[in-house]
C-alpha cells in the first residue's frame, strides 16, 4: 500500500494584509517550497495524491463551538478594517477574507487523509496545509491556527471509524495546547508534545506546558508534555526523548491510530525554534512510528519557518513514509544536561501512570519548573549573548544525504530444498571462497556446518554481505546449519573494510561469544534469559530476561531503552540480527524487532537463522520487505527485577554510551 499526498494551492490563496510582526513568519511560501520540494525531488509522483476538501460544519464541531464558527463564517465579508478589529480578540494569528476557507480545506485534508488510511486505500499518508491547527481551541483562534486540523481528526476517526486509541505525537517546537485541552480527559487520547519552553518564558508562556502537566481525570498520564529549557537542542536530545520517553509509552497505550502534529519548526535553521536538529532527523522520527498501529500513520502540516530546511525535512519525512533507506545519523553524542532533566522530569511524571516507565528515577534535584522566574539581569545576559550566537540567518546544515532504494529490497540464502518466501530474492550465484578463507572455515569447525553444502552457504553468506555493503541489495535473510558458527564466522572475517562497525543482535542463548573484539568493530548486544555477568564489557552487552525472550513486555523495553539508543550511537554500517534456535521470541516482537533495526546501517539488516526454524521465514521476509509489524497485544506488566536490572544496565553503561542517559 502506498502513501498519501494531499496539498492543493488555494491553502497558499492568503496571508497577512498588515504589519504585525509576530504573524510575518506564517507566509503562502511555507507550502508552496513544501510542495515543489516533493515535485522537483520525483516524490510527489511516488505518492497517491488525495483531494483535499472542506470539513463540514458538523465535523469542525466536534472541536469547536457554534459561537466560534458561526464567528469565523463571518470573515469572508469583512473589510480590512473588521478583520483586524476581529483579530483582536486572538492571540498572535491574522484572518483573511479568503482564510475560513483555507481553514476548512486543512481540516477536511486531514479527515480525507484520515479515511485513505482508515479505509486502507493506503498505509500512511502526509497533508500538507495551511493554516495550522495545533494552537487553535475550542472557541478561538491562536498562533496562526484557526481550527484545530489534527484534535478534529482524531475525533472524526473514533466516530467513523470507532477507532478506540490515537496517539497524537506532536514535534512541531510550540505547544499545541490546543490539542492538550481538548483531550486532557480522554484516555482515548494520547497526546504527547515537544516543546521550546525556556521555564516559560517562550511563547505561549503557559504554566499547563510544564512536563507537569499529565492530563486530568480519567484523563491522566495522557498527556505527556517535555520541555525543552535550552535552544540548541540536537539530534541526540530528540532521538533520546523518543525512545526513553515517547516509544516505551506508545508501545504500552498500543493505538490504533498515530497522527502526527508534523511542524518542521523544530529544525536547524528555524527563527522560531533556534533548535540545532537536522532535517534527515524527522525521517528517523516518522520511521520510529512506523511500526505503531500497524503502520497507519497521518502527519499533518503545522509550522516551519526556514523555508530550506522546511523542504528537506518534509522531503525526509516523506521518503521515509514511502518506505526508502534511512540515512544514517553521525556522531550522536547523547543528550545535554538540559534535555537530560527534561527527560527525567517527564519520565517521573509519567511512572505512576505508565508500567513501562516504572523504573524512571526521581526527578532532578533542581527542580526546573521552578527555575522560569529568572533575574532581569540574567534574562538580558542572555539575550545579549544569544543574539550573535544563536542567529538562526548564520546557521548552516548540510544537505540531507541522497538516501538510494538498493535494486533488489531483500535477498535470501538458503538450502535448495528450501522454498524462498514471497518477495524475496533468492541469492544462488556466488562466487568461490578464496581457498584459504575454506580451509580457515575447516579448520575452525569439525561440524557438518561446512561440508559440502556448508562451504557453498558460505560463499553464498559472503556474497550477500558484499552486496549489502554496496548498496546493490538492501537487507538478506540467511538459514544457515549452525547459526552459532555462521555469526562467529561473519564476526570475524568480515574483511571487507566498507564494514567498520557491525552491530550484532543476538536474540536467544549463545553459548560462548568469546571472540567478542575489544577494538570496537563489533558491538554484541544479547538478549536472552540467561546473565552472564562475567564478560561484560563496552561491546559486548548481555541483556537478562527472567522469563526469556518470549516476555515481549521485557524485550521491547530492552530494545527501545537499551537498542535504540546503543545503536544509534554506535552508527553501525551492518546489522547482524541473530536468532538463536529456541529463543522463544514472539512472532510480532521478531518482526517489530526488525522494523526497528532498518534505522540503522542504511536497512542493511542480515537475519541469520537456524535451518530448523524456518517456519518463521515468512513473518521475517514479511518485515524485511517493510511490510509494518503487526501490533504487540496486550502486553504484560514487565517483570520488576527485569525492570529495574535494566534500569542499572542503563546507569551501568551510560559512561560508555551517552544516548542511555536518562538521569542528570
Ligand atoms: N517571533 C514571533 C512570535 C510568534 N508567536 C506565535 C508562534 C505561533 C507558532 C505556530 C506554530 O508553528 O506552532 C504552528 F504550528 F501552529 F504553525
Ligand atoms: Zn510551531
Amino acid at each position: 500500500m502506498g502513501t498519501a499526498l494531499l496539498y492543493d494551492e488555494e491553502m497558499t490563496k492568503y496571508k497577512l494584509l498588515w504589519v504585525d510582526p509576530a504573524c510575518k513568519i506564517e507566509v503562502p511560501e511555507r507550502l508552496i517550497v513544501s510542495y515543489e520540494a516533493l515535485v522537483r525531488s520525483g516524490l510527489s509522483d511516488r505518492c497517491i495524491s488525495i483531494p483535499a476538501r472542506e470539513a463540514s460544519d458538523s465535523e469542525i464541531l466536534l472541536v469547536h463551538s457554534e459561537l466560534y464558527l458561526e464567528a469565523v463564517k463571518k470573515t469572508p465579508y469583512m473589510t480590512l478594517e473588521d478583520l483586524k478589529e476581529f483579530t483582536l480578540q486572538f492571540g498572535d494569528v491574522y484572518f483573511h477574507p479568503n482564510i475560513y476557507h483555507c481553514a476548512k480545506l486543512a481540516s477536511g485534508s486531514a479527515l480525507q487523509l484520515v479515511d485513505s488510511v482508515m479505509t486502507g486505500k493506503v498505509r500512511n499518508g502526509i497533508a500538507l496545509v495551511r493554516p495550522p491547527g495545533h494552537h487553535s481551541m475550542h472557541g478561538a483562534a491562536n498562533g496562526f491556527c484557526v481550527f484545530n486540523n489534527v484534535a478534529i481528526a482524531a475525533r472524526y476517526a473514533k466516530q467513523k471509524y470507532g477507532v478506540k486509541r490515537v496517539l497524537i505525537v506532536d514535534w512541531d517546537i510550540h505547544h499545541g495546547q490546543g490539542v492538550q485541552y481538548c483531550f486532557e480527559d480522554d484516555p482515548s487520547v494520547l497526546y504527547f508534545s515537544w516543546h521550546r519552553y525556556e521555564h516559560q518564558n517562550f511563547w505561549p508562556n503557559l504554566r499547563e506546558s510544564d512536563y507537569d502537566s499529565v492530563g486530568k481525570e480519567s484523563g491522566a498520564g495522557f498527556n505527556i508534555n517535555v520541555p525543552w529549557n535550552n535552544v540548541g537542542m540536537e539530534n541526540s536530545d530528540y532521538l533520546s526523548v523518543f525512545c526513553h520517553v515517547l516509544l516505551p509509552v506508545a508501545y504500552e497505550f498500543c493505538p490504533d491510530l498515530v497522527l502526527v502534529c508534523a511542524g518542521f519548526d523544530s529544525a536547524i535553521g528555524d527563527p522560531e525554534g533556534e533548535m540545532c536538529a537536522t532535517p534527515d532527523i524527522f525521517a528517523h522520527l516518522t520511521h520510529l512510528l512506523m511500526n505503531l498501529a500497524g503502520g497507519k500513520l497521518c502527519a499533518v502540516l503545522e509550522g516551519g519557518y526556514n523555508l530550506t530546511s522546511l523542504a528537506q525535512s518534509v522531503c525526509q519525512t516523506v521518503q521515509t513514509l514511502l518506505g526508502d533507506p534511512l540515512p544514517q545519523l553521525a556522531n550522536l553524542r547523547g543528550p545535554c544536561k538540559s534535555a537530560i532533566e527534561s527527560l527525567q522530569c517527564a519520565r517521573s511524571a509519567h511512572r505512576r501512570y505508565w508500567s513501562f516507565l516504572k523504573h524512571a528515577a526521581d526527578p532532578p534535584m533542581t527542580d526546573i519548573s521552578t527555575k522560569h522566574v529568572k533575574s532581569a539581569m540574567e534574562e538580558e545576559e542572555k539575550t545579549e549573548m544569544a543574539e550573535e550566537e544563536r542567529c538562526t540567518e548564520g546557521k548552516v546544515w548540510p544537505e540531507p544525504p541522497e538516501r538510494l532504494c538498493p535494486p533488489v529490497c531483500s535477498a535470501s540464502v538458503l538450502p535448495d530444498d528450501v522454498a524462498c518466501p514471497d518477495g524475496l530474492k533468492r541469492l544462488s550465484s556466488s562466487k568461490d571462497l578464496e581457498p584459504l578463507l575454506v580451509s580457515k572455515l575447516k579448520n575452525r569447525f569439525r561440524t557438518a556446518a561446512v561440508d559440502g553444502d556448508g562451504v557453498t552457504t558460505f560463499s553464498r553468506l559472503y556474497t550477500l554481505i558484499e552486496k549489502l555493503v554496496v548498496n546493490e541489495i538492501r537487507n538478506g535473510l540467511v538459514l544457515v546449519p549452525d547459526v552459532a558458527a555462521a555469526m562467529m564466522c561473519v564476526v570475524q572475517d568480515l574483511t571487507s573494510d566498507l564494514v567498520k562497525r557491525v552491530l550484532v543482535v543476538c536474540v536467544g542463548k549463545e553459548k560462548e561469544l568469546d571472540y567478542i573484539t575489544t577494538d570496537g568493530k563489533v558491538l554484541v548486544v544479547q538478549i536472552s534469559s540467561e546473565d552472564s555477568e562475567e564478560q561484560r564489557s563496552k561491546y559486548y552487552i548481555p541483556v537478562c530476561l527472567k522469563k526469556g525472550c518470549s516476555d515481549t513486555s521485557g524485550f521491547i523495553q530492552a530494545v527501545l531503552g537499551l537498542l535504540l539508543p546503543l545503536g544509534y550511537e554506535y552508527n553501525p554500517d551492518l546489522v547482524l540480527l541473530v536468532r538463536m534456535p529456541g529463543s522463544g521470541v514472539v512472532d510480532s516482537m521478531w518482526q517489530q524487532l526488525i522494523g526497528l533495526l532498518q534505522g540503522f546501517a542504511k536497512g542493511h539488516t542480515l537475519v541469520l537463522m537456524q535451518v530448523n526454524e524456518k517456519a518463521c521465514m515468512g513473518s521475517t521476509a514479511s518485515a524485511l520487505l517493510g511490510h509494518p509489524a503487526p501490533p504487540l497485544q496486550d502486553l504484560q506488566t514487565p517483570f520488576p527485577e527485569d525492570g529495574d536490572a535494566l534500569e542499572r544496565l542503563r546507569e551501568r553503561l551510560q559512561a560508555d554510551w551517552k544516548m542511555l542517559q536518562t538521569t542528570s
